[in-house]
């Protein structure tokens, strides 16, 4: 069975390396320079990075230079999410040379769009899968956007390669990830899903990687790793087995 993967994350308002509460804006708690904490993770033994423009995914503005800044430093693999809408933010953050982008409302609010890129992309893009209880959230997790399993089914038809799952209520608050809502995830399709938010301890991504087999192929950490919960180290050695 293969190990989980783990996706350091590195969420940038305004400049700075943030952890917001639930993904609200106005929550923000900063953690300095974005492409400090990157490095660091890099150099701590991360393969991943998640990197959000939280800015772009608000609409409040956009952090691209700095992006393309932390992901051309790199020499690991970046996930890139935020704001990537259209074509030209598409193309914006392909340009990064990022190794996938994660859509969020642009698969609630442009199906056709999202539709011809998968065709377009296939493994460059995953979708984010962001739910309150089982109803979608866009917009920076600000609308509602539909049903949770009729949009799964629906990316699913159109080969839609990989899903980034959070609890909207579990993330940046170190209550623990939703198992069920991934267990349930992985039940309704047979492609890989990542897990985001509520990581707050070792065994939490202990209880994450018992999912592997199920689908569940990464776990995302953030505030767990900022406020020192455990190192990124650590984080490897737990999953590693
Ligand atoms: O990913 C987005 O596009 C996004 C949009 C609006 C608010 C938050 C968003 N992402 C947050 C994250 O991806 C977190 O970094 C991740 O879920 C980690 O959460 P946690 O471990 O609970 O800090």
């Amino acid at each position: 069975m293969s190990r989980l993967e783990l996706l350091p994350a590195v969420d940038v308002r305004d400049g700075q390396a943030v952890r917001l509460v639930k993904g609200a804006s106005g929550t923000e708690t900063s953690f300095g320079e974005p492409l400090a904490a990157a490095l660091a993770w890099q150099n701590a033994g991360a393969e991943w990075l998640h990197l959000v423009d939280l800015d772009a995914a608000f609409g409040t503005g956009s952090n691209r230079e700095l992006i393309r800044e932390v992901t051309g430093a790199l020499d690991i693999k970046v996930e890139l999410s935020g704001g990537i809408r259209d074509d030209a933010s598409l193309a914006a953050a392909l340009a990064t040379g990022c190794t996938r982008v994660n859509l969020g409302t642009a698969a609630l609010e442009s199906p056709e769009w999202v539709a011809k890129v998968i065709a377009e992309h296939g493994d460059k893009i995953a979708v984010g899968l962001d739910v309150v209880g089982t109803t979608l959230r866009g917009r920076g997790w600000t609308s509602d956007g539909g049903q949770l399993f009729d949009v799964l089914a629906r990316l699913d038809a159109e080969g839609c390669a990989r899903y980034v799952v959070t609890d909207v209520n579990r993330d940046g608050t170190l209550t623990g990830p939703n198992l069920q809502l991934l267990r349930d995830v992985c039940a309704a399709t047979d492609k890989p899903v990542v897990a985001s938010g509520g990581v707050s301890s070792l065994d939490d991504l202990r209880a994450i990687a018992t999912l592997v087999g199920e689908g569940v192929e990464g776990a995302i950490v953030g505030k767990a790793l900022y406020e020192q919960k455990f190192t990124l180290e650590e984080a490897l050695e737990a999953v590693s087995g």
